[in-house]
């Protein structure tokens, strides 16, 4: 694969939205992601990692700042052209997000419906390029076997894997995940994380990921972004992130202030 200089696959401009309740979800978020990262964000509950994350692919839509994808902006793409900007941003979901009742194989075809016509998708006519892409990508996760097996028989770590598979056959550069082991059991947890892990480092696909768990992030990212209030107030290696770090973004302000108040 051929490696431009200085690639910059996400970034954010002076990026902030409000909800329509007035609830702040991101406050002047400044920063971009390069090709080959593995991005972890960390922060406590309510702090902007999933607000964050579905900014990327315009699942919310920011209020101010633009955000540009693989050289275009997602903030102002209508149409066809969001359409394709997010043809190459796969999603990962806490839920897996699966047609439980359908095989495993349609769910990594679903992969590929944004290459093709509506017509074609509804009748279910994927070309044989497509199945051989999706067979390699269970492959990938080790579910070859669990192909023509309905989703809804699969454990819930299988399942994951299987939305890992949805997002290669994708052929997508980016991979957003949002909590994606915050179901799963320990071992399984780590069997998805290995999955995206290795996936990162064998295809180079760039790799966003929300976690809870500060174990995890250090195991896995190469870099952690650590949001307090919709703020970044860590950015950098995981070598850097140190424990007064990962207390800074995880100490809730609210929480100093009860603290002052029972102490008056
Ligand atoms: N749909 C929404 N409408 C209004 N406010 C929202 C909405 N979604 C999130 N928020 C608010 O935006 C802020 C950031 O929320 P977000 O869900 O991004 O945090 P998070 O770090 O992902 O939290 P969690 O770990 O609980 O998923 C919070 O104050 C939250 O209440």
């Amino acid at each position: 694969m051929m490696m431009k200089v200085g690639n910059i696959l996400i970034e954010f401009k002076h990026v902030s939205k409000i909800y329509p309740n007035g609830a702040r979800g991101l406050k002047d978020i400044h920063l971009h992601i390069d090709k080959g990262e593995f991005v972890v964000i960390v922060g406590l509950s309510g702090a902007g990692k999933s607000t964050l994350l579905r900014s990327i692919n315009r699942l919310h839509m920011i209020t101010e700042g633009e955000i540009i994808v693989n050289q275009k902006s997602i903030t102002r793409a209508k149409g066809k052209e969001l359409y394709e900007i997010r043809r190459d941003i796969g999603m990962i979901f806490q839920n897996f997000n699966l047609v439980r009742r359908s095989s495993v194989m349609r769910n990594v075809l679903s992969g590929r419906v944004g290459y093709h016509s509506t017509l074609r998708m509804v009748l279910g006519l994927f070309p044989n390029r497509d199945k051989e892409l999706a067979l390699e990508a269970l492959e990938r996760v080790g579910l070859r076997e669990k192909a023509y097996v309905r989703a809804d028989q699969l454990s819930g770590g299988q399942q994951q894997r299987v939305s890992i598979a949805r997002a290669l056959a994708q052929e997508a550069n980016i991979i957003l995940a949002d909590e994606p082991v915050a179901s799963l059991d320990p071992l399984t947890t780590r069997q998805v994380m290995d999955d995206l892990a290795r996936i990162n480092q064998e295809l180079h696909i760039t790799m966003v990921v929300n976690l809870h768990s500060v174990e995890l992030a250090k195991e896995y990212a190469t870099r952690i972004i650590g949001l307090r209030d919709g703020e970044v107030v860590f950015d950098g290696a995981v070598s850097e992130a140190t424990d007064e770090v990962f207390e800074q973004i995880y100490t809730k302000e609210d929480k100093k202030h009860a603290k002052m108040r029972v102490a008056e």
